[in-house]
């Protein structure tokens, strides 16, 4: 209260140094934003695209390593990330598409990743963000592929197989669900509306607090929301976020049933229209295999990544539904195809299995 009667000298000087550091920062910002345009001009010319995931990781490694604090190291990554996507939006506007309406998990990843400075696509479904991307409405799509909790996402794992799609960046969220409704009460709920990967992560909390409530899977949470806003019989499991865009009250926070519930998604792109990154010096590389169904293969499957040192950070298996016991086998492994090691393992894998497609080479996701 002090401040509203009598200014404090001390606290005005300080404002007085942190005006004209805002003033230096705009500046140099500034300055860095003219550079950008240039480098769009160069890209333009030589017919290259703007957008270089592996290159805004490679910023934004590099500054965490050179901070000497106070500023917290975790805070370097959201500030540049944001200065890179504006600068980028001087160069060409990037259309993202991902799982709608606003206030989803998916909108959060998507502006985490790219920034603020893009072209929103909402979709109605994951199946939708694949064909708006292939179709080329928008440049990248952004989808989940895994979560803590429930494992890979099967639905947009499956595009993976059909589409051309490839894989250029991933980014992963703290997922925290909330109970939401129009009044502030558990009473009364007729049915609790969420994607059906979000009523599963809440399982145990619906059964312990909602057992006689429906579980009405829907679109997506955001969606849940907006139909909760309309009905106040309704609850919703989504994203504070969610909660604010259709007005709705936190009734209980964080009921996930994994305090730590993360769900990653994949950074989606045509190859026709983007070239594959190059490596960052601290890459991923993600494939889909599958092989003969006899006894050692899975193991013959595998010497390959050993014999050249390579580390494998996924091993997932999903049914082929060809009805013979097949399975498609989702492998991550550290390292870029550019480095050799990485490259005579790839060429000894291809070779021993049936089915073989890489899904994408991309900077591991900083943050
Ligand atoms: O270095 C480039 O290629 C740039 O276009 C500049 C810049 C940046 O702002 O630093 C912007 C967009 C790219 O994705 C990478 C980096």
């Amino acid at each position: 209260m002090a401040e509203k009667d009598a200014p404090n000298p001390e606290l005005l000087a300080l404002r007085v140094q942190i005006d004209a550091l805002d003033r230096e920062l705009l500046a140099a910002l500034n300055r860095r934003a003219t550079l950008a345009q240039t480098v769009g001009e160069v890209k333009k010319r030589e017919g290259s695209v703007a957008f270089r995931p592996e290159r805004e990781a490679q910023v934004i490694d590099g500054l965490k390593a050179e901070n000497t604090g106070p500023l917290m190291t975790e805070s370097v990554a959201p500030i540049w990330r944001e200065i890179m996507s504006a600068c980028r939006a001087l160069e060409t506007p990037t259309r993202v598409a991902y799982l709608g309406p606003a206030g989803t998990f998916s909108e959060e990843a998507a502006l985490g990743f790219f920034g603020s400075s893009i072209v929103r696509v909402p979709c109605a479904s994951v199946d939708e963000v694949f064909r708006t991307t292939t179709a080329g409405a928008a440049d990248f799509g952004v989808v989940p592929v895994e979560n803590s909790t429930e494992g890979m996402v099967a639905r947009s794992l499956d595009q993976f197989l059909v589409t051309p799609l490839f894989i250029i960046g991933e980014t992963s969220l703290f997922v925290r669900h909330n109970l939401l409704r129009k009044t502030n009460s558990l009473a009364g709920i007729s049915a609790v509306c969420a994607h059906p990967q979000a009523l599963a992560q809440c399982h145990m909390w619906l059964n312990d607090h909602l057992p006689h409530a429906e579980r009405r899977p829907v679109a997506s949470n955001a969606e849940g929301a907006r139909l909760a806003s309309l009905d106040p019989t309704l609850a919703a499991v989504a994203s504070t976020r969610a909660g604010s865009e259709y007005g709705l009250h936190v009734v209980s926070p964080a009921i996930q049933d994994d305090a730590n519930n993360r769900t990653r998604f994949a950074i989606i792109t045509h190859p026709e229209r983007h070239p594959a990154p190059k490596a960052s010096g601290h890459d991923c590389t993600s494939l889909v295999v599958t092989v003969s169904n006899r006894p050692g293969a899975l193991h013959d499957m595998l010497v390959p990544l050993k014999a050249n040192g390579v580390s494998m950070t996924k091993f997932e298996s999903r049914p082929a539904r060809s009805g013979q016991w097949e399975y498609y086998f989702y492998i991550d492994i550290e390292g870029h195809p550019d480095t050799d090691n990485v490259r005579h393992a790839l060429d000894k894998l291809r070779k021993a299995c049936g089915f073989f497609k890489i899904l994408g080479t991309y900077p591991v996701d900083v943050h």
